[in-house]
């Protein structure tokens, strides 16, 4: 931890600098004043613990932004397609910081179902209503894990030859990671927690929390 807080102040990029200064709280355990409680009738009964908030991901965003302009400043198109269900949230205030010509279309791809392990095999449920080759492409997702659904998705949009094909990730598991796999830009580093909100779901439910938490089971 030292070790964190040290390379924080000197170099690190923001993300990792979240990680440093969130790590003690992280470990001390959830803030009575954050925890929302949820059952359902499947599910066991488990809370909520804010992990970063509504502000700290909106300030990163920000940063975010100004980084993938300067990537396209050249474009006359940039197409952001977002991975349903769970980026819906992040494209939808990422896209509003870019000041940029934006065409947003969405894939719907699938690989945890209602669970919290994924099945390695990665569903498109969706396809793009546009087409993507000779055009700039900017791949938005919510969570890389396991890394095969951003890993699959990457492949076949390669097959359709964009001329540009980047990610983001507003977060990254790296400890979790099954294949060789990186977004282009992550947002936030977090450990191996089962999270929630911002769009990112637990069986469907807590996609309309406006921070990210981690789940907690009682
Ligand atoms: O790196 P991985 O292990 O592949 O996990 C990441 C994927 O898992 C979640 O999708 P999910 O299948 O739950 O669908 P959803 O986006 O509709 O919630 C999440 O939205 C990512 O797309
Ligand atoms: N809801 C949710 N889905 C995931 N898919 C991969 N990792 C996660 C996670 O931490 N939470």
């Amino acid at each position: 931890m030292i070790r964190h807080k040290r390379l924080s102040v000197v170099t690190l990029p923001n993300h990792v600098v979240w990680f440093a200064r969130n790590i003690k709280h992280l470990a001390q355990g959830p803030d009575p004043m954050t925890q929302v409680t949820t059952q359902t009738p499947a599910q066991p009964n488990y809370v909520i613990d804010e992990m970063i908030s509504a502000k700290s991901i909106a300030a990163r965003i920000e940063d975010l932004a100004k980084i993938i302009q300067t990537e396209f400043q050249d474009t006359n198109k940039l197409i952001v397609v977002g991975l349903l269900r769970g980026s819906f949230v992040f494209i939808a205030d990422l896209v509003r910081e870019l000041d940029l010509p934006v065409e947003v279309d969405f894939l719907e791809a699938s690989s945890y179902g209602d669970g919290m392990e994924s099945s390695r095999e990665v569903r498109i449920l969706k396809d793009l209503r546009g087409q993507i080759e000779g055009r700039d492409v900017l791949v938005v997702e919510d969570i890389v894990d396991t890394g095969h659904t951003l890993h699959q998705v990457i492949d076949m949009l390669n097959t359709r030859k964009p001329s540009k094909l980047k990610s983001i990730a507003l977060l990254d598991k790296p400890t979790r990671r099954e294949v060789d796999m990186k977004a282009d830009w992550t947002g936030f580093v977090i450990p191996d927690e089962f999270v929630v909100g911002y769009g990112i779901d637990y069986a469907q439910r807590n996609r309309n929390l406006p921070y990210i938490g981690k789940v907690r089971f009682t």
